[in-house]
């Protein structure tokens, strides 16, 4: 049954000549306006590119501040990763790469505020709202609430275990809402992790970041999602893999020439160092 309707939807909304998302947007109504697609095409761009743009923005800045942190996520980053492209179950394996992600969405969610239109007078507990009101949800209030969070402000991937479930609305009972929740819940939440923990995985592999010096405070800035006031300006080094210091627990090979070759595991590689005589 899920196969047929799989095979369906491939046969309806899948090109393989233009996998576009314009092409799958064409696919998926009978009628669909050029306004209509504009702004669907809008929908997916903005929200799509601004909020992860945003949320590897705060993630590097709160890497800066908490240099224990980088170096837990650039030892799973090596260890994961090795030198090869991340493939999708490399992409499992980076659970602490996910829980950093997980809290910097926490401390910096985006966008910070929710909104939504009250359809008819109605109470939200106590308080009456008004047909046709907005009611202003704060994220970023909901999610430094102490008294939802132990050291609310802290930057702590700690807080959620590695073996535990993903953290989302449902089972941090609503005093989590990243990607918000209901029937209006981002439809890019899968994707928005998988695309954050890729990139900050492989830019934590190949290079140290740091606070530019004499960088400006870094402040914020709210929109539709929260900025830095003037950029976010980092000092990005090369990192440079340990020399390898031969010891007398390495294997040392000899061949007939009389070239040796020794090996051994260190800092989540695997090395050879050879010596030829000439
Ligand atoms: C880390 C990145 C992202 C974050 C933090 C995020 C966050 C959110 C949030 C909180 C909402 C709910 C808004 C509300 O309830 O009023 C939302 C909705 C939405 N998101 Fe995302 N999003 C991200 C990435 C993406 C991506 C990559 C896409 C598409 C490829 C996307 C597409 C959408 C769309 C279309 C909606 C509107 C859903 C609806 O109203 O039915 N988002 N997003």
């Amino acid at each position: 049954m899920v196969d047929e309707e799989d095979l369906q939807f491939h046969e309806e909304y899948m090109n393989e000549k233009d996998p576009s998302i314009l092409h799958f947007l064409l696919a998926s109504g009978d009628d669909v306006s050029s306004k209509q697609l504009r702004d669907d095409l809008m929908t997916m761009l903005i929200a799509g590119h601004e909020t992860s743009a945003a949320v590897l923005t705060w993630t590097f800045y709160l890497l800066s501040k908490y240099p224990n942190v980088m170096s837990k996520l650039q030892a799973e980053a090596d260890a994961v990763l090795g030198d090869g492209l991340p493939t999708i179950d490399d992409v499992k394996k980076l659970k602490y790469t996910t829980r950093v992600i997980n809290e910097s969405l926490r401390l910096y969610p985006q966008p910070p505020v929710l909104i939504r239109r009250s359809l008819e007078d109605d109470m939200l507990g106590e308080y009456p709202i008004g047909k046709g009101e907005d009611i202003f949800i704060s994220i970023w209030n909901l999610h430094r609430c102490p008294k939802h969070w132990d050291d609310a402000d802290v930057f702590n991937p700690e807080r959620w275990p590695l073996d535990g479930p993903n953290p989302n609305e449902t089972n941090q009972k609503f005093s989590y809402l990243p990607f918000g929740g209901g029937p209006r819940k981002c439809v890019g939440d899968m994707f928005a992790t998988f695309e954050t923990v890729v990139a900050t995985a492989m830019l934590v592999k190949r290079f140290d970041f740091q606070m530019a010096p004499g960088a400006p405070p870094v402040e914020m800035t709210t929109g539709a999602t929260i900025h830095t006031t003037k950029g976010l300006n980092m000092t990005v080094t090369r990192r440079i893999k340990p020399p390898v210091i031969p010891n007398l627990e390495m294997k040392i090979v000899s061949d007939s020439e009389g070239s040796t070759s020794s090996t051994a595991s260190g800092e989540g590689q695997q090395v050879e160092v050879s010596t030829s005589q000439v």
